[in-house]
């Protein structure tokens, strides 16, 4: 197991802080137009009246700004300025190094403890979780704050960075408005007795660097920590040693709340010496039980766990498939999962079989005769199919369009990733929105490829038709009699 001194020794020398620093720029002046200045008024033979459950502040979660408040001392809507925490007390688990327990009955929605530390944008995030990882800080703290920031408590932090991870949690993170900036606080999400273990999920939070088994032995448990985060996602570096929580099996590699881990195992996967299906270099690919081609994430799976009837059957159905799948599938997975060729490299993971996830259930649709009608989109080898065709025009312009369709996937992609922080603040947090702009250029680019999608098979369905059958495969590329060409290209 995991020595815990090094935690012992970070507490000791953490800069114990009780706020939130901005690590570069300066904390924002709230302007005076911008203080949002609730209704509340405080009668004395009332105390709930001072900013309670009802303030318009407190319902739209920010605090009261001393000096305009009307409740002025009484406001009891300033807790996070105030560090109105309740009483916790740092313990050693038995297998999670540190962590706080209440040190006092809480009540449901009681404002915990701030989660404080350096404000920094995602780039600093990555940048710095790269450098603990080489000087071995195994359990970075920093977790997501908005769009373009996020929180390190590695260094600078309050005690709200030994909270531990559940997947069934008795307290949760929230976001307020504090002063004009976010702040993000660890609330109850239900009565908590005294001496009770304290944790929040850490799904979309965390960007803690390692993959670390989860061990909060809850029965939904995800297996491992921040499954679901940016972090997660963006890194897979794996600690190889022998403690259990750094080892790497069945790591799932999901990104929707919709592709639970349970689903995933029900998948199948073909064996990794299958010549036939190589996907740029990775080796197999997963098909769900319907023999459905699949979307572009990626799992990781062990092959032991998979019974080889299975593995060869799938095998034969995938040989079929993947005549029908173009090099730029091969690439739309690479792309997104560049991070896989790193699991892969790591010699740890040689025995693992990587391949694209199944689609979610969504895409397939059952029809009244009982068969399922795939959704997902196959990807027509234009490369081929524009051998077939018997001119050097048409098949240029089918050359032409699959590079245009090329051009905008690429496109989209790069908007994926730049907007994408965007996109999961939305996932995380309820209350927010996507931005219209953002929305606005997700549909733009979306309705481009969807165009030059229609534009390229538009294109191969109206070269056929006007080949005559017999011409099929006849001409080979570009070698077209002028004297006998037909004019296949008609508008
Ligand atoms: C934010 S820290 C929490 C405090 C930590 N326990 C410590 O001793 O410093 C996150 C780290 O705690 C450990 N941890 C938290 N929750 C865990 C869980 N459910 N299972 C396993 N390890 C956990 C992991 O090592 C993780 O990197």
């Amino acid at each position: 197991m995991r020595d815990h001194h090094s935690s012992e020794k970070e507490y000791n020398n953490l800069n114990k802080i009780k706020t939130t620093l901005r690590a570069f720029g300066r904390h924002k002046k709230q302007k005076e137009e911008d203080i949002a200045i609730c209704e509340c008024k405080y009668d004395i033979s009332q105390p709930e009246s001072a900013c309670g459950e009802t303030c318009l502040n407190v319902l739209t979660s920010t605090e009261c700004t001393p000096g305009f408040c009307l409740c002025g001392y009484y406001c009891k809507n300033q807790r996070f300025q105030k560090c109105e925490y309740a009483k916790t007390k740092l313990f050693k688990t038995e297998n999670r190094g540190w962590g706080l327990l209440a040190d006092e009955d809480i009540k449901k929605g009681q404002f915990v403890i701030e989660y404080c530390g350096e404000v920094i944008s995602w780039k600093e995030a990555k940048r710095r979780s790269q450098a603990y990882e080489i000087q071995g800080v195994r359990d970075a703290f920093i977790i997501s704050l908005n769009a373009s920031e996020t929180i390190d408590a590695t260094r600078k932090g309050s005690l709200a960075r030994f909270i531990n991870h559940s997947c069934q949690p008795n307290c949760e993170t929230r976001k307020w408005n504090v002063l004009g900036e976010v702040r993000v606080g660890i609330f109850a999400r239900q009565d908590i007795a005294i001496g009770t273990e304290l944790a929040y999920n850490y799904n979309f939070e965390w960007y803690g660097g390692a993959k670390v088994r989860c061990l909060c032995g809850a029965a939904s448990c995800s297996g491992f920590l921040g499954a679901k985060s940016r972090g997660f996602q963006e890194d897979t570096y794996l600690w190889e040693d022998d403690d259990d929580r750094y080892s790497v099996e069945k790591i799932p590699l999901y990104d929707s709340a919709e592709d639970e881990p349970s689903k995933l195992l029900n998948t199948m996967i073909i064996n990794s010496s299958s010549s036939e299906y190589n996907v740029g270099g990775m080796t197999g690919v997963k098909v769900d039980s319907e023999n459905q081609f699949l979307s572009t994430s990626f799992v990781v799976q062990s092959l032991d766990s998979v019974p080889m009837d299975v593995v060869n059957e799938t095998k034969a159905e995938v040989n079929e498939e993947s005549k029908l799948c173009s090099q730029d599938t091969e690439e739309a997975f690479l792309h997104k999962n560049g991070m896989i060729s790193r699991i892969q490299s790591s010699n740890v993971s040689q025995k693992y079989q990587i391949g694209p996830k199944s689609v979610p259930k969504k895409r397939s649709k059952k029809y009244p005769n009982g068969r399922t009608k795939n959704l997902a989109q196959k990807q027509v080898d234009a490369k081929a199919v524009a051998l077939l065709l018997p001119t050097k025009e048409a098949q240029e312009e089918v050359l032409k369009y699959e590079e245009m369709k090329n051009d905008v996937t690429s496109q989209l992609e790069s908007l994926y990733d730049e907007i994408r922080p965007a996109i999961e603040e939305h996932e995380r947090d309820n209350q927010d929105s996507v931005a219209t702009s953002v929305a606005e250029k997700w549909i733009e680019a979306s309705c481009m490829k969807l165009k030059a999608e229609f534009d390229l098979y538009f294109s191969i369905v109206k070269n056929f038709a006007n080949t005559p059958p017999r011409a099929y495969g006849q001409a080979k590329p570009f070698e077209v009699d002028n004297q006998t060409e037909i004019n296949y290209l008609t508008n």
